[in-house]
Parts: C-alpha cells; structure tokens; sequence
C-alpha cells in the first residue's frame, strides 16, 4: 500500500509504540486519528505533531477502546472527518496481572472488536476501499511469560486471531490484510508498570526477574516497532504475518509450516 493520502486509525496513540507509529505514519504522508483514553496526553501529543505537520494532518478522539460505544463512535467520526478508512493498528495495551480482567478486555477483546469494526469499513464486498489492520501482540505471545500470565494469554490469543481473521479475509476477497506485530522489550511509559504492586499483584514479588530479563534481552527502541509497521503496511504480499522484534535478531517473521501459512 502506497501511504500518501492514506487515512490511518492508531488506537493508544497518545505515547509508546502508538506514538511512534503515527509519526511514522505522518513522514509517510498519511492523515492520522490519535485514539486513546488519556485525554491530556494525547492533547498534548497532537499539540506536538501540528507543530510538525500541520494541525490538519491529525485529529484526537478521546476514547476508552474497552466500550463499545465509545469505539464505534470513534470510528464514525474519522468517517465523518476524513471521508475513508485505509489503515487501523490495534495498539492499546495494559499489563496488569492484579486486575486481570481489564488485561483481557484492553488487549484482546478491544483488539477483537477493533478488527471486526475495521474490517466493516474497509471490507470491499461492503463498498470499502480495502486496507491493512495491523494488531500488537508481543513476544509474550510466542513464549510462555511466568511473571504476566494473563498479559501472555492476552499476546497469544491476538496472534492466534489475527492469523485466523487474515485467513478468512483471504478466502472471502475482503482486499484488507490484517497482520501482528510481536516486539520484545520495548522502552515506554509501559515498563513502569513493572514496579507497581497495583500492576501486577502477587507477580509484584518477581519484578526483579523481569527486570533481569530486560537486562538479558535489551530494550528495543519504539521508532524500530513503527518501522516494522511501515513494512507490513507497504509491502502488499503480507497478510497473517507474525511479525517478531528483538534486540538480538531485529526485524524478522514467526515461521509455519506451508499449510498453515496465509495468502494474500
Ligand atoms: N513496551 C513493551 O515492552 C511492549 C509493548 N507491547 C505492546 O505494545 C502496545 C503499546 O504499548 P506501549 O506503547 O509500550 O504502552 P504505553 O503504556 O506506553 O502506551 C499505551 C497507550 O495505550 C493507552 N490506553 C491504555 N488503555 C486504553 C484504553 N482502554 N483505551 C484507549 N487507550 C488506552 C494509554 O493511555 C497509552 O497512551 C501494547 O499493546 C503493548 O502490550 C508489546 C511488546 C513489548
Ligand atoms: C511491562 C512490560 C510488559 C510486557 C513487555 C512485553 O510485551 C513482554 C515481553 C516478554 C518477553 C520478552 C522476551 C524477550 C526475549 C528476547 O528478546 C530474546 O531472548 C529472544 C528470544 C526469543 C526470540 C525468538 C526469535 O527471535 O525467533
């Protein structure tokens, strides 16, 4: 997909990965919808990217991804505003292990209902246009993660999703490909829920082996997660990927056997 004039919809837009995306997402050329629930941070990044890109390049919906509601009328404005939808990465994310539940909702649930939302809008066989739906897993989404269980199970079911969402849209002629992202350690606000008890509840006591881990592993910078972003959206012949992030391999792909494997 050629990005220029593409409209795209990042969802925890406001810092991290998401922020990172979208600044990619606008050097490429491409309108973006800022949407996520802390409203001041994400008046304040979109503050930062008018001064870049012009105020017109942007708009922020404030927007909890876990109501139904909300999303959906989240989606409706962009419609509203910018007339189309090309592009939808499905980034918001929590680790908490205490309320565990709200893991589950934020990252696997709202990512479910994002894509399906998504995929109403771009869908060709409903008038769309097509696009790419880009959906953040983990590493925690390949391997076992003894100290977030539930952060792991929420990874896991966005890969095993996102693979089998991609293989219907290739079967039914959508024109949308939908792939996942799974980057390692990556240094946002997000690590620093690590060191709270209210994150993660009875694993509060292992923190240090996290951190050991992220000592042993590295921690990847967020503008090598945007790049990773830009492939998946501008190389067409992706579509189920398993994309993987680490400090030891960089960019590289999950491997499956060929009958397991997605076309385009
Ligand atoms: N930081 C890391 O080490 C890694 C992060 N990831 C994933 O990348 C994604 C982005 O994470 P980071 O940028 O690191 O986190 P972050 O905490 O820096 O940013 C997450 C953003 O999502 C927003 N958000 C949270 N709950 C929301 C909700 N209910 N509705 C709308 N927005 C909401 C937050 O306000 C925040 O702006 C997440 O899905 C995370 O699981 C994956 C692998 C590694
Ligand atoms: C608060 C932060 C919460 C989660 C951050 C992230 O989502 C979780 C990461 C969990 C595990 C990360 C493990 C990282 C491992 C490595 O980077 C290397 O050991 C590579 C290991 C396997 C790579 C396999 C491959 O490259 O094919």
């Amino acid at each position: 997909m050629y990005l220029n004039g593409k409209v795209a919809f990042v969802t925890g837009a406001a810092q991290g990965i998401g922020r990172a995306m979208v600044e990619e997402l606008l050097h490429k050329g491409a309108a973006v919808i800022l949407v996520d629930l802390n409203r001041i941070a994400g008046e304040q990044c979109k503050a930062s990217l008018d001064e870049e890109f012009g105020s017109h390049r942007t708009l922020f919906i404030q927007c909890d991804v876990t109501d139904e509601k909300q999303l959906k009328a989240a989606f409706q404005k962009t419609m509203e505003h910018f007339g189309n939808l090309d592009i939808l990465v499905n980034n918001a994310g929590v680790n908490n292990e205490k309320d565990w539940e709200k893991t589950i909702e934020v990252n696997l649930i709202s990512v479910i209902r994002g894509t399906y939302i998504g995929l109403e809008l771009m869908n060709v066989k409903n008038g769309g246009r097509g696009g790419v739906i880009i959906n953040i897993s983990s590493l925690a989404g390949l391997t076992p993660a003894a100290y977030q269980p539930v952060y792991c199970a929420s990874k896991h079911g966005v890969i095993g999703f996102t693979r089998s969402i991609a293989a219907l849209a290739s079967i039914g002629n959508y024109g949308v490909r939908i792939n996942t992202v799974c980057p390692a350690f990556v240094d946002t606000p997000l690590l620093e829920s690590i060191e709270k008890e209210e994150n993660m509840g009875e694993f509060y006591k292992y923190k240090d082996n996290i951190k050991d881990m992220m000592k042993s592993f590295g921690v990847l910078d967020p503008s090598l997660i945007a790049k990773g972003l830009i492939d998946l959206i501008e190389d067409d012949s992706f579509n189920g990927a398993v994309m993987k992030i680490t400090t030891s391999r960089g960019i590289h792909f999950e491997e499956y056997a060929a009958h397991q494997k997605t076309k385009v």
